[in-house]
């Protein structure tokens, strides 16, 4: 009997420490969840916090090193990064410190060009990052006559730049600017996503998220036709085999026979949101696009079908079609978008020309090129300023908003549209 109750006692002591075992191995594991849940909180707050005082010496540097108007920088180095992609390494003449800038941003530059009444303004995206600040670097495609147009004449600034300009020449370069920048507030997961050169300005904010050591989940969706136009190549697979939180998939339209898929290239044909909802699953990021014209309007459209609210959709447009987002008019807008839609008069009053506008048309500079009315331009994106127009008659509105809102009674032509009939003094 004693046996007996011995033997219960002994199970019963048995289960209480069996129990209490779990009780203890659940309480070091709950412990540790928590440990470990504590430790990624402080990381992500030391994470936070770096970048809040990185963006604060930021702001500030920036508006003591800024410049206005138009400042000399020496050609250091010239680097073919492809067939026809050249990067510029430019150092400013002065020898003073240069202002940071925020990743995705252009520089504007003054070139004169022989043969040219005046001189040309043309913005190209910075292509690196700014964190290490001795020079400033863009990237430039020379661009070829369009596929459908080989009798145009190449892209004209983009050709001085790559065969006129050498090494030790000086080029003059308004401060950096631009709308179109990573927003480094947020840890959000992002996309970017590139087409040809329109790599350049995606690649700075990568190489920001990778230099300033964001742990924030990055995808970069770039699309080139093939191994000949692969630029920066090696550097974006450093950066994704070094960076866990960044996967960088480059998609070639026209692969070579020696391009190796898996090797030199990840998917085949054009970016697209399918491949994009095949690889993210789910689309609760930020996204920022940049390429050809057709490229991102189909990717901005796909987002908006997959979901993507407008205000995660981040683009930059350099060249006449910008992407037009689907407009939703307020009823007191719907008369007016009727009429746009019927058509308005653009009377281009020192070129003696009357034409109808449409919105298909785009911007009245766009309107004014197909109509054979030359405007000067620089940014198409109406930052700028090249394009002011004196408006004698009528009203415009923009498609996007104006970098510097341009003085009453002129408008910024490569972003207005008319309002209603209007007469301009060009
Ligand atoms: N900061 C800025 O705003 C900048 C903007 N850009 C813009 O980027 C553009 C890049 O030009 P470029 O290098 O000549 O580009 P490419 O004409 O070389 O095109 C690049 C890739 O995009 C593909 N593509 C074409 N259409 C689509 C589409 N609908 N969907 C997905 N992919 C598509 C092309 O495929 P395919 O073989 O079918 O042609 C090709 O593989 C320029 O138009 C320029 O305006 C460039 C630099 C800076």
């Amino acid at each position: 009997m004693i046996g007996l109750i011995e033997g219960a006692g002994v199970a019963i002591v048995g289960a209480a420490l069996a129990q209490a075992g779990v009780g203890l191995a659940g309480t070091l594991q709950r412990r540790a969840r928590q440990a470990r849940q504590e430790q990624a909180d402080a990381k992500l707050f030391e994470r936070r916090a770096t970048a809040l005082l990185r963006a604060a010496e930021a702001e500030r540097a920036k508006k003591e090193l800024s410049w206005t108007g138009l400042r000399k920088f020496t050609i250091e180095r010239k680097v073919m990064e492809a067939n026809d992609i050249c990067s510029f390494y430019l150092k400013p003449h002065d020898h003073k410190p240069l202002p940071p800038f925020r990743p995705g941003q252009y520089l504007t530059f003054q070139l004169r060009i022989p043969d040219q009444p005046k001189p040309v303004v043309r913005c190209y995206s910075l292509s690196d990052g700014p964190v290490n600040l001795d020079r400033y670097r863009v990237t430039i495609k020379r661009l070829p006559p369009p596929r459908d147009k080989p009798e145009a004449p190449p892209g004209l600034s983009s050709s001085y730049f790559h065969q006129s300009l050498q090494e030790g020449d000086i080029v003059d370069v308004r401060a950096p600017n631009g709308h179109f920048y990573l927003d480094e507030s947020t840890d959000k997961p992002v996309v970017l996503i590139g087409g040809g050169v329109g790599l350049t300005p995606m690649l700075s904010m990568l190489n920001t998220i990778c230099e300033t050591g964001s742990g924030r989940e990055t995808w970069f969706f770039y699309g080139v036709r093939h191994g000949g136009e692969h630029a920066f190549k090696e550097h974006l697979q450093q950066i994704d085999r070094n960076h866990p939180n960044v996967h960088v998939v480059a998609c070639y339209s026209e692969p070579r026979e020696e391009d190796r898929k898996g090797v030199d290239y990840e998917a085949e044909g054009h970016v697209s949101v399918d491949l994009m909802k095949q690889m993210l699953g789910a689309p609760n990021y930020e996204f920022y696009i940049c390429g050809p014209p057709p490229m991102m309007k189909i990717i901005t459209e796909g987002l908006e079908d997959w979901g993507v609210p407008e205000s995660a959709i981040n683009y930059e447009a350099f060249g006449p079609a910008t992407v037009k987002k689907k407009p939703h008019p307020q009823p007191a807008q719907q008369a007016e978008a009727q009429a746009a839609d019927d058509g308005v008069e653009v009377e281009f009053a020192r070129s003696g020309k009357k034409v109808t506008w449409r919105p298909d048309d785009g911007a009245i500079l766009d309107l004014a090129e197909a109509n054979g009315v030359s405007l000067d331009f620089g940014c198409r994106a109406g930052n700028c300023g090249t394009c002011v127009t004196a408006v004698k008659e009528g009203d415009v509105t923009y498609l996007s908003e104006p970098g510097v809102p341009p003085e009453q009674g002129s408008c910024l032509s490569c972003i207005a549209v008319p309002k209603s009939r209007v007469v301009l003094d060009a």
